[in-house]
């Protein structure tokens, strides 16, 4: 039984959008919640925040014979830990409390048709017509359908356009002021928002809070043991029960082997100029395991088979995570991405892929682990970039902000 001042915040990412991207979008829709639920003007409101089930992304999840939708947030996240940060309920469970798969309005988030007209950017945001093709239609029934996460049976009430133009936080006083009474509102098109504070004090709690399902973390354990001589008390990187509880001490020390992220297939193309050939990368993780003084590299990569056997063949130490058939349909492409994520995170010395959020996760969660930078934000240079190539920004986590001082 739902309390009768629930409020629901639902929310959902163009569907070109990647996993590891959509992790990010999270973080901004989360601390929206939490700036909501601790704003005067909602303090009668129990808003709850409904996680969008996975599935259908991008082009990256398109294996045949794999379901790929209605994929709970409990399959790759620990959702107790999430809701130690804010509120959170998976979408079933929303309709169980709600009723019916009925949502009560729908905002659907676009920028401006006129551009920035003062060429300052200011925050705005207003309602506005629709700009793009609607990806809602309505019926006869008056009821608005369109793409919830594969729930056919779902409609929308009301529907409508929103032009907005800055952070998250922006959208406190709409939904919790005078433009809406609604029970349920889901934000289309998340990701129109910004970070209210990239790389603040609420980003990384959040951030930490996305602790993954126990069931991954098994996974990823058993084969660090099996394969690369790992754990977390030898590694120095046993992480509480309780993320919260969480602090650095000393330093992890990770496992005895390097691992590196290796983006391939679109970015091939995409960020042509930042991928090194596999020759390249060969040549400079030989090099890293004498450094390191290491017998094996943990390779993460969806480069296609041959070109992982090319590189195996002049890297005798290489070693990956390939599940059978039948696991990795039990994983699916989510669960083995995430395995790929937490063996990359554990190593010695990490060395990611340019631009890549799936590299970006990886160097967050060794953050977390309380890795040396010098181990974690690293990249190759491509082939044709001299060997002094910039390398990625550190995003230091924080621990306290300066308010929390006096609490
Ligand atoms: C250019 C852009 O790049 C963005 O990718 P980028 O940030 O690397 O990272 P992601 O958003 O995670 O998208 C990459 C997808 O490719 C798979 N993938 C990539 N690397 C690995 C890996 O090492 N192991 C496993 N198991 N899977 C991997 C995985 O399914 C992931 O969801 C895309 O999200 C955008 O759609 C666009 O393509």
């Amino acid at each position: 039984e739902a309390p009768p001042n629930r409020r629901y915040l639902l929310y959902d990412c163009n569907p070109g959008e990647g996993f590891n991207l959509r992790r990010d979008v999270y973080l901004r829709i989360a601390n929206l919640l939490q700036s909501i639920r601790s704003d005067k003007k909602c303090k009668n409101d129990d808003w709850v925040l409904v996680l969008p089930p996975w599935g259908r992304i991008g082009y990256h999840w398109k294996e045949r014979g794999m379901e790929q939708s209605r994929i709970k947030w409990s399959t790759f996240f620990d959702v107790e830990s999430l809701n130690k940060y804010i509120p959170v309920m998976e979408y079933e469970d929303y309709i169980e409390e709600v009723g019916e798969p009925m949502i009560e309005e729908v905002w659907y988030l676009q920028g401006y048709a006129e551009g920035w007209t003062s060429g300052e950017w200011v925050e705005k945001i207003h309602e506005r017509p629709c700009i793009d093709t609607l990806a809602y239609e309505s019926g006869r029934d008056g009821k608005f359908r369109g793409w919830f996460w594969g729930y056919e049976e779902t409609y929308a009430k009301k529907f409508k356009c929103v032009s907005v133009q800055g952070m998250a936080k922006i959208l406190v006083g709409p939904l919790c002021g005078g433009n809406t009474t609604a029970k349920s509102v889901m934000l289309d098109r998340g990701e129109s928002v910004l970070h209210d504070m990239f790389g603040g004090i609420n980003y990384w709690k959040c951030r930490r809070s996305m602790v993954f399902s126990e069931a991954l973390r098994k996974e990823a354990d058993k084969f660090r043991m099996e394969n690369l001589d790992s754990n977390d008390e030898k590694d120095k990187t046993v992480m509480p029960r309780d993320w919260r509880d969480h602090k650095c001490t000393e330093d992890a020390l990770g496992g005895p082997y390097i691992a590196l992220h290796y983006r391939r297939k679109d970015f091939l193309h995409v960020r042509k100029e930042g991928v090194p050939s596999i020759l390249r990368v060969a040549e400079q993780l030989n090099q890293l395991m004498k450094k390191y003084k290491v017998k094996k590299v943990f390779v993460a990569s969806d480069g296609t088979k041959e070109e992982m056997e090319e590189l195996k063949s002049l890297v005798p130490g290489m070693v990956m995570y390939t599940p059978t058939k039948e696991k990795l349909k039990a994983l699916k492409m989510g669960g083995v991405a995430i395995i790929d994520q937490i063996i990359c995170s554990h190593a010695k010395y990490f060395i990611g892929s340019k631009e890549s959020t799936f590299s970006f996760r990886i160097q967050e969660e060794r953050e977390i682990m309380c890795f040396q930078k010098d181990t974690t934000f690293n990249r190759f240079c491509g082939d044709a970039e001299t060997s002094d190539c910039e390398q990625p920004t550190r995003w230091k986590i924080v621990w306290k902000s300066d308010s929390e001082i006096w609490d």
